[in-house]
């Protein structure tokens, strides 16, 4: 069976991202002597997702680099011309430096195709296909793949990216100065790099075609990653868990949550109501005077450090710190952010008390953002935004504890594990208070689900929190924390089987 191009997003199931070195290797297992080359049968995948995606167009101007990416966009090029559309071939970067770019230039010529240096692409255009550069990338754009790369960003027709944006790096999703595209599409497998860094911004509509006939051996290492996503939610595993009680269930059976408070009292209500609102059985606050929430309770003086899910940090500042030892030193399931994590980051004794808790079989689960992270990290931010995979893993690596990275494309990544990106939500969540939500809700889910791994659990947080943001009316605002608390609570599936309640 031939593969053709389908769309990547929504999920259905965990999809693998590979490497550049992955992939490379790939290429040579799938090169089989008789079979049309790849680059054959990803230019006509190329054509047909153009075809698809701009029905109506009539011209399609392609900038073709010189390696095996701009061998892809000639021949799409190629075909759309033998279909009958206008096409016009912009070649940047000069003379082909692959055996297959030459061969494929020579036909596009050879059917009679304008293949031109000049870079002004026609402003009639309706579909501009970037085929510039893609696996190869190797430094930031300049000259001709710069001039290009801003015309294209000006550019009023749709834009489709061939396997990459040109100048987004495939592994790590850092930004060399790509357009944005309005589609991409890639081949063989995706990349990390376009679900992380600058890629979601950069890449537009993922599209893939895996360039199979169904007689590919399989492949011969673990991804680099996996793509995640709402799929995480619809077999939520664990039963008894976020709405699902037991027909005999109560709150003492659903799992207690317990919310450490710091200076500002809003971010623990936040994190305690999303606790709730994720199924907890009973939610305690300790350290604040008020609760905003009658369901909410004041924690005991003697806490049970047994039985609870802890969350510590959030809204904290430096007078909450000297509790965090006995925090690390006490709680068997731990949700750690903000505040506890800029403490740790500034106590390499913290630092050994957090790395030491796995060896107690006690759990952890951090939840910083990009600052946050560097700082635990020791290392500037745009250096460890610049390979967002890599950086979440040596933090986990060295805590010894699951790490979810929040940010475009939340990495989730754990000691020994395949890391995960999470595929769901939009800058709409990067409003105050989201974080402490995503805390709290994680902790909620935790509670009642004693069989699930941490790492597995955060994946599943992270998807919900940003399957709401992708579901809720936004009206392009920023999406307050506590109404996304409302969109994550009647996101769950359960809510719907209401309708039918069940006997269980
Ligand atoms: N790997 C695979 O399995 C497949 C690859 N194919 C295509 O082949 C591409 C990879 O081809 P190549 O390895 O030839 O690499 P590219 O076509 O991405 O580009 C490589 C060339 O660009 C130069 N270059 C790198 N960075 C530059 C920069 N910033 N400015 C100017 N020039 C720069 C390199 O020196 C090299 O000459 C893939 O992205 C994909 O489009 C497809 O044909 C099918 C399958
Ligand atoms: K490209």
């Amino acid at each position: 069976m031939n593969s053709e191009p389908h769309r990547v997003l929504p999920l259905n199931e965990p999809l693998a991202l590979r490497c550049e070195q992955q992939l490379r290797e790939r290429e040579l297992a799938m090169g089989r002597p008789g079979a049309p080359p790849l680059m054959e049968r990803a230019g006509w995948g190329a054509a047909r997702l153009a075809r698809a995606l701009a029905p109506g167009a009539r011209h399609v101007a392609l900038l073709c680099g010189p390696g095996n990416n701009g061998g892809d966009g000639l021949i799409a090029a190629r075909h759309l011309h033998q279909q009958g559309l206008q096409v016009s071939v912009h070649l940047i970067g000069g003379s082909p430096r692959t055996e297959a770019n030459r061969h494929a230039l020579a036909q596009a010529q050879g059917c009679g195709i304008a293949c031109s240096l000049d870079l002004q692409i026609a402003p009639r255009a309706d579909l501009v296909i970037d085929a510039m550069l893609g696996l190869g990338l190797r430094r930031p754009l300049q000259g001709e793949f710069q001039k290009a790369a801003a015309l294209l960003a000006q550019h009023s027709g749709l834009r489709l990216a061939l396997d990459l944006p040109s100048g987004l790096d495939a592994n790590t999703g850092a930004d060399w100065g790509a357009a944005p595209c309005d589609h991409t599409l890639s081949f063989l497998a995706l990349s990390p790099g376009l679900f992380t860094g600058a890629g979601r911004q950069l890449g537009g509509t993922v599209w893939l075609d895996g360039l199979t006939d169904g007689t590919e051996p399989p492949w011969a290492h673990p991804p680099a990653a996996w793509l995640r996503g709402a799929e995480a939610l619809t077999p939520w595993p664990e039963q008894g868990a976020r709405g699902r009680w037991p027909h005999a269930g109560h709150k003492g059976t659903q799992g207690d949550v317990c919310i450490l408070a710091g200076a500002m009292p809003g971010a623990a209500q936040l994190a305690a109501q999303a606790a709730l609102e994720a199924g907890a059985g009973r939610v305690y606050v300790q350290g604040l005077a008020a609760l905003n929430a009658v369901e909410l309770m004041a924690a005991p003086a003697e806490l049970p450090w047994l039985h609870n899910v802890f969350v510590a940090g959030c809204g904290w500042s430096e007078a909450q710190e000297e509790r965090l030892a006995n925090v690390l030193h006490q709680a068997k399931q731990l949700v750690l952010d903000a505040g506890a994590l800029n403490a740790i980051a500034q106590s390499s004794a913290l630092q050994r008390l957090l790395a030491a808790r796995s060896s107690c079989a006690q759990e952890t689960v951090i939840t910083p953002h990009p600052l946050e992270a560097a700082r635990l990290l020791g290392m500037d931010t745009s250096s460890l935004q610049a390979d967002r995979l890599a950086s979440a893993q040596l933090l986990a690596d060295r805590l010894n504890c699951t790490v979810i990275l929040k940010g475009s494309g939340s990495v989730v990544a754990s000691p020994g594990q395949v890391p995960s990106l999470n595929s769901t939500g939009h800058a709409a969540l990067a409003s105050p208070g989201t974080g402490d939500v995503l805390a709290g809700w994680l902790a909620g889910l935790w509670t009642q689900s004693k069989k699930l791994a941490p790492h597995e659990l955060a994946v599943l947080a992270v998807a919900w929190h940003g399957a709401a943001a992708d579901l809720a009316p936004l009206g392009g605002g920023p999406l307050i924390a506590s109404r996304l608390i409302q969109a994550m609570s009647t996101l769950h599936p359960h809510r719907a089987c209401r309708l039918a309640p069940t006997t269980r």
